[in-house]
């Protein structure tokens, strides 16, 4: 069997600030091409191992490689090779949006089209406004493009879409899922599980600083994770039973209660229960005001 290229290398990696263990040694691996999301509630310890791959921030130990490299050690031609969107660039642009990415462009070896850029991230009406008149979302889109205008082996979106409206964020998975046809590897933060589903190919699920599952998404929290559970109320009372055959576990109470058992549902567990079980329900709601939000 041929081994995958790993892009990124990650063992037993720790971050503490003081007496906060941010990251509290969590290992990974990352392929060339696939794109990971990395999953967890707020001060999981996301940002702080993104930034660390990145070389922004330096760890307290443990072993990282990105492309080959020490990333705190790392060249300014290793920075070149990598994209980043940050979850938030504090841009306010005196400047236009194409002058903004013709000013990366020279940064890079071997740029993308700046129109073709500009096109991609759907701002081709924009292209000659002062990025401080465009509305927070198509900010969001600015930083997108700076992000993929040097060509990068390895792309960066941390919480990309946030503040996005729904058409901007389907064109926005539209361009990542262009980017992953290119064979661009991603690593991906997002409290929307529905952008991890529609994106991810694996995903990380950290809590606590520790890595609490890995695995494609759709296998998240093992075979029985999703196996469906059939709810009912008996005598006043709530009840539960997790079954691969809820049809005749429906009949049997049928026979039981009668044809109409109080409250009856059968469902499959989403990949929303599936993440709240894996962080545990004291992170419920984080989930619920990023997504109300
Ligand atoms: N510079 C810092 N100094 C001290 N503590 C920090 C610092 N940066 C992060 N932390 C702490 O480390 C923990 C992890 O933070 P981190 O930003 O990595 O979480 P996150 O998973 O990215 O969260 P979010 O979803 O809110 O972005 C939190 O408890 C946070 O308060």
């Amino acid at each position: 069997m041929s081994a995958h290229e790993n892009v990124v290398e990650v063992r037993d990696l720790r971050k503490t600030y003081g007496d906060v263990a941010a990251v509290d040694g969590i290992s990974f691996e990352i392929h060339r091409g696939e794109t990971f999301a990395l999953l967890g509630p707020n001060g999981a310890g996301k940002s702080t191992t993104i930034e660390i791959l990145e070389g922004y921030r330096e760890r307290t130990s443990g072993e990282v490689r990105v492309l080959g490299t020490d990333p705190w050690r790392a060249s300014l031609d290793w920075k070149a090779r990598l994209g980043i969107v940050l979850q938030s660039s504090g841009e306010t642009g005196a400047v236009t949006v194409r002058e903004q990415l013709s000013h990366f462009a020279a940064l890079y070896p071997n740029p993308r089209d700046v129109d073709e850029v500009i096109a991609a991230v759907g701002l081709e009406h924009k292209a000659n406004s002062l990025i401080r008149k465009l509305s927070g979302g198509q900010r969001r889109r600015v930083d997108v493009a700076v992000g993929i205008i040097g060509r990068p082996e390895l792309l960066f979106l941390d919480e990309p879409t946030t503040g996005f409206d729904p058409e901007a964020r389907r064109s926005f998975w539209q361009l990542v899922r262009t980017l992953q046809s290119e064979g661009t590897t991603i690593v991906l933060t997002t409290h929307y599980l529905d952008e991890a589903a529609q994106l991810g190919d694996r995903a990380g699920v950290i809590a606590g600083g520790r890595m609490v599952d890995i695995a494609p998404i759709d296998s998240l929290g093992g075979a029985d994770a999703r196996i469906p559970i059939v709810r009912w109320v008996e005598g006043g009372e709530a009840r539960e039973e997790r079954t691969a055959t809820p049809g005749a576990f429906v009949a049997s109470l049928i026979a039981r209660l009668g044809p109409e058992p109080e409250n009856l549902e059968v469902f499959r567990p989403s990949l929303e229960d599936v993440y709240l079980d894996l962080v545990g329900h004291e992170h419920a709601a984080d989930l619920g005001q990023e997504v109300a939000s």
